[in-house]
């Protein structure tokens, strides 16, 4: 929430409530991809919220462009289940038990002193953005170079749909940036689980620190049978981008069946089930590296991992945040990276307010860039 009349006499009575459908046509140039969606078109469901007071709200959730309409919908109907016309913002947090999913509360009010070291340095960050699956291997050479250039140390190649064209893109990668530098790789759900642990030991000379949703989300038992697989040859199983909520991620953790959990700040749905998942992650001891990216999920999950480190695990051994160099120029609060490491955010909130013009620009199938795109 943002706004010009914070005083405490105020009701901030909600006068009105709109869901706009944004969507980007990241496809064009095949940002995005990989093994399971071939032509992402980077989107959100946004949600406005706009108060009697002057104060608004914002939110949103992520999607691939297609079907962002169903998000639309079922973001209005949630909002009408509420009853949000005319009630106070006090109404709502009164009974925050009942409205959690409504919200996305900002967090940065827990920093205490810890706080200094991320100020200075900013919490770690790995980069997806040099080797989509679409890319090509000129591409990902020139992206992997200007990415070495400007700091970055941790890398993460999509594979799964050709064995041989990942040997030769992980190789490239590995060749580029060297022994110590960390390579991760991802398959988006791809395979089966024997054919899982089949493939990615045949990536294991490349020395990938994880395999990213090596099978079904949902299939908890199969993520423990290919992290067992997989731990001679010291890679790591991370998921948790399709997790939707704790006691998905309780079982996970149970049956040993990741080493790095991956939260997703829209797709868990509120601060509150991600915070659960945190504290729980740390009872197992499992590092958090969120997932990241999408539109606006850095902006958003940067807050969830200082948090993590600040309040709950103290520590950065194996944890990095991922980072996605796209569509940050869309948000009014864009992410701060500075030497492969997230800063801080200093603006008051979650990050989560657009331009308008953008959204405008954007909205689906009206905003001038859709109509430019369907006429040619
Ligand atoms: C379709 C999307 O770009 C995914 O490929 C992306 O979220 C990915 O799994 C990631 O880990 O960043
Ligand atoms: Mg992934």
């Amino acid at each position: 929430m943002s706004g010009s009349d914070h005083g405490a006499k105020m009701l901030h009575k909600i006068i009105n409530v709109t869901v706009r459908d944004v969507r980007f046509p990241t496809s064009l140039e095949q940002h995005g991809s990989d093994a399971m969606h071939t032509d992402p078109d980077y989107s959100v469901a946004y949600v406005l919220v706009d108060t009697d007071s002057g104060l608004k709200g914002f939110g949103f959730t992520f999607t691939l462009g297609k079907g962002t309409e169903i998000g639309k919908i079922y973001s209005e109907k949630l909002m009408s289940a509420f009853s949000l016309h005319n009630r106070s913002l006090h109404s709502l947090t009164a009974l925050l038990k009942c409205t959690s999913q409504l919200f996305i509360t900002c967090v940065g009010c827990f920093f205490s002193l810890p706080e200094d070291q991320m100020l200075k340095e900013g919490y770690p960050a790995y980069t997806t953005s040099c080797a989509w699956l679409g890319y090509s291997d000129q591409q990902l050479q020139q992206l992997c170079t200007d990415a070495l250039d400007n700091g970055w140390t941790k890398f993460k190649v999509k594979v799964g749909a050709d064995l041989e064209d990942d040997k030769r893109r992980c190789r490239l990668i590995r060749q580029m940036i060297g022994p110590s530098n960390t390579l991760m790789i991802d398959a988006n759900q791809r395979w089966d689980v024997a054919e899982a642990i089949c493939w990615v030991s045949s990536l294991a000379e490349f020395k990938p620190l994880w395999i990213e949703e090596p099978t079904s989300p949902d299939d908890i038992l199969g993520h423990a049978a290919i992290s067992k697989a997989l731990a001679p040859f010291g890679i790591g199983v991370a998921t948790g981008e399709q997790c939707h909520n704790r006691v998905m991620f309780k079982q996970f953790l149970q049956a040993s069946a990741l080493q790095f959990l991956q939260i997703d700040s829209c797709r868990l749905g509120s601060v509150n089930e991600n915070l659960a998942v945190l504290l729980m992650a740390h009872k197992f001891k499992v590092p958090v590296c969120p997932h990241a990216g999408g539109v606006g999920l850095c902006e958003l999950v940067q807050h969830l991992i200082l948090f993590d480190y600040i309040c709950v695990s103290a520590s950065l051994h194996n944890r990095m945040c991922e980072y996605v160099d796209h569509l940050h120029e869309h948000f009014t609060s864009p992410v701060v990276i500075r030497n492969a490491h997230y800063m801080p955010p200093k603006d008051p909130g979650y990050s989560c307010e657009m331009l308008e013009l953008s959204v405008k620009r954007h909205s689906y199938p009206e905003g001038e860039v859709w109509k430019l795109h369907m006429k040619k």
